[in-house]
């Protein structure tokens, strides 16, 4: 039976536990971080992230999201340092957005919603492929970084794949460009926030938020959920909404 999830009232986040008991597990993402709780942890380390655009592969509408994914077979565009150890190589990033701006990020901060949320995602190579770091609690480590319009902002990226399938080739596109400036962040563990819902998720949410226009909210939102020849239905509030935290603690890698 195909798990036909996705984010409307009869397949989105809160019917996701039928098929996904893991919905209701001890370690879901995302969370409302509230950094007067979050505990400053001097151990630590700075991001130390390291892309090369050329390891870029494609965008693909996958109907969930758009997603760039990247060659990986060998460590030109990872991640070390922050709250992991050994060496994680980035796999794809994608982002969740809402149908207005006051809405679409998956991670809060103290209640505060922004108009999207990117995530780079990273996977341990002490295990042999993606699929399999996926299932171990220590697999991934998932870069999340909050959108914020900023009315005159330059163009971000020139994304706007428009139909589930679509995929096309993506060359030499460096995201370094989407993290902010300042890379202080919030560390938990957690997990992938669509289904298999998997808790294998290091989690680094960044303090500052990166701007983009208001256009390209429009780009986002002029996306298609639906495939090609299907009733149009534009791809907006892909977003999971915060889970309950069951304890975890939260740090921050900065005062
Ligand atoms: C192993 O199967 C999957 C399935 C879905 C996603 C994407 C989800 S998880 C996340 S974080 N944000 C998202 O939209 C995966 O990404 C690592 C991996
Ligand atoms: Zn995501």
């Amino acid at each position: 039976m195909s798990h036909a999830w996705g984010y409307a009232a009869n397949n989105g986040p809160d019917k996701w536990c039928d098929n996904f008991p893991i919905a209701n597990g001890p370690r879901q993402s995302p969370i409302d971080i509230l950094p007067g709780a979050a505990s400053y942890d001097s151990g630590l380390k700075p991001l130390n992230l390291k892309y090369d655009p050329a390891t870029c592969l494609d965008i693909l509408n996958n109907g969930h999201s758009f997603q760039v994914s990247f060659s990986d077979d060998n460590d030109s565009s990872s991640l070390k340092d922050g709250p992991i150890s050994g060496t994680y190589r980035l796999k794809q990033f994608h982002f969740h957005w809402g149908a207005s701006d006051d809405k679409g990020s998956e991670h809060t901060v103290a209640g505060t919603k922004y108009p999207a949320e990117l995530h780079l995602v990273h996977w341990n190579t002490k295990y042999a492929s993606f699929g399999e770091a996926a299932s171990q609690p220590d697999g991934l480590a998932v870069v999340g970084v909050f959108l914020k319009v900023n009315l005159n902002q330059q163009q971000v990226a020139h994304f706007s794949y428009h139909f589930q399938g679509k995929q096309t080739t993506f060359p030499n596109f460096d995201p370094a460009t989407l993290l902010p400036g300042c890379l202080d962040y919030w560390t938990y563990d957690g997990s992938l926030t669509t289904p298999p819902l998997l808790e294998s998720v290091t989690w680094i949410v960044c303090k500052e938020p990166i701007s983009v226009s208001s256009e390209q909210m429009g780009k986002f939102r002029s996306l298609l959920f639906s495939a090609e020849g299907e009733s149009e239905c534009c791809m907006m509030d892909n977003y999971r909404p915060p889970q309950p935290l069951k304890g975890r603690a939260v740090r921050a890698s900065f005062q």
